[in-house]
């Protein structure tokens, strides 16, 4: 057990990456009290029974108040909403925190509304599952995963510090980024692969009309990736689209390029293409499993090279 890092936290949405905080951080005894607030009584109640929290509020705003951290764990088209209900709470010395998966617009959404005195650290945890809600979190989510800090220019190191205590603390590896840096190299590693997901669950769903249930019968592993991939959160991903507009816009229009010189290459029967570009693809996961990246990759990925 370590010594808190915070005497008192508040997490605002109770669902999957606020519930992960909650049991990773008494794991490691790293928050004195934490305080929960989520919008529908429904979620309260289940948090309630299961434990999450010390203290489930009524209001965000009581929740909030007297809190060392306050963390926005909601999608992040309701941040600048949820951030205006606390900001006559919030105590001075405090840092307010979130965990969206885009940070420009956050910043943009929060920080007009974070008072003088407070300190505001964006932050975005690289970990996450299909599934939502309370129930869903557990401890090990973030273990040996990345957590971004996006610290805007001026913020105090020691908030940003502590900050990186509590997410090492949690199990993750920290690392700062600016938040158009970071849009940009989320659009390309995780936002435009789940419409791409989303987009061939979609077509297959079509097609099923066609072929009946062949497509759900005979669905192999490549395709199964895809499907839990889109039965991530429906809200989530909206608002995900709708706020990392420009970076997801840049990276989708590339892929339609590289699309397209794929298919002229079937097309065309231009086999050293289609050879050449799946080399260099079969590379880079290699790469990613060599660097120990990927944790879920079975060993035989690092041993066998034909
Ligand atoms: N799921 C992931 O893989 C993942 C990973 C990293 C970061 N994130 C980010 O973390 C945040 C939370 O995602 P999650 O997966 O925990 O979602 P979730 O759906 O499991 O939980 C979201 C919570 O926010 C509440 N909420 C929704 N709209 C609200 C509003 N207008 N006001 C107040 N509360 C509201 C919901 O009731 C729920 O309690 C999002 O910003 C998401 O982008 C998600
Ligand atoms: O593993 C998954 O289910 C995820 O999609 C997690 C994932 C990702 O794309 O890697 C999804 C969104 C987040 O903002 C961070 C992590």
């Amino acid at each position: 057990m370590s010594a808190p890092v915070y005497n008192r936290v508040a997490l605002i949405g109770l669902g999957l990456i606020a519930s992960s905080m909650f049991w990773a951080m008494k794991r490691a005894g790293l928050a004195g009290e934490v305080t929960g607030y989520a919008r529908s009584a429904e979620t309260r109640d289940t948090a309630r029974r299961i434990g999450l929290c010390d203290r489930v509020c009524d209001s965000a705003a009581e929740a909030a108040e007297g809190a060392d951290l306050v963390v926005l764990c909601v999608p992040v088209g309701a941040m600048g909403a949820v951030v205006q209900d606390i900001e006559s709470v919030l105590k001075p010395g405090a840092t307010v925190s979130d965990v969206g998966s885009v940070k420009a617009h956050v910043i943009e959404a929060v920080a007009p509304h974070i008072p003088d005195g407070v300190h505001f650290v964006p932050a975005h945890p690289l970990a996450g599952t299909e599934h939502s809600g309370p129930e869903a979190g557990f401890a090990e989510l973030f273990d040996n995963r990345w957590s971004l800090l996006v610290p805007v220019e001026g913020t105090d190191p020691d908030a940003v510090q502590r900050l990186r205590d509590l997410w090492e603390g949690m199990g993750a590896n920290v690392d700062e980024m600016d938040a158009d840096h970071h849009d940009l190299v989320l659009a390309v590693t995780s936002h435009a692969p789940h419409l791409i997901a989303y987009t061939m669950v979609g077509v297959a769903d079509d097609l099923r009309r066609v072929t009946d249930s062949e497509v759900i019968k005979y669905s192999a592993a490549g395709f199964r990736d895809f499907t839990r991939i889109a039965a991530s959160d429906p809200t989530m991903w909206r608002d995900v689209f709708l706020t990392n507009k420009d970076a997801t816009l840049e990276i989708l229009g590339r892929f339609t390029e590289e699309l397209f010189a794929l298919q002229r290459a079937i097309r065309t029967g231009d086999g050293e293409h289609l050879h050449q570009y799946f080399t260099r693809t079969r590379a880079i996961r290699r790469g990613i499993i060599e660097a120990g990246q990927d944790t879920d990759a079975p060993d035989f990925g690092r041993a066998k090279k034909t």
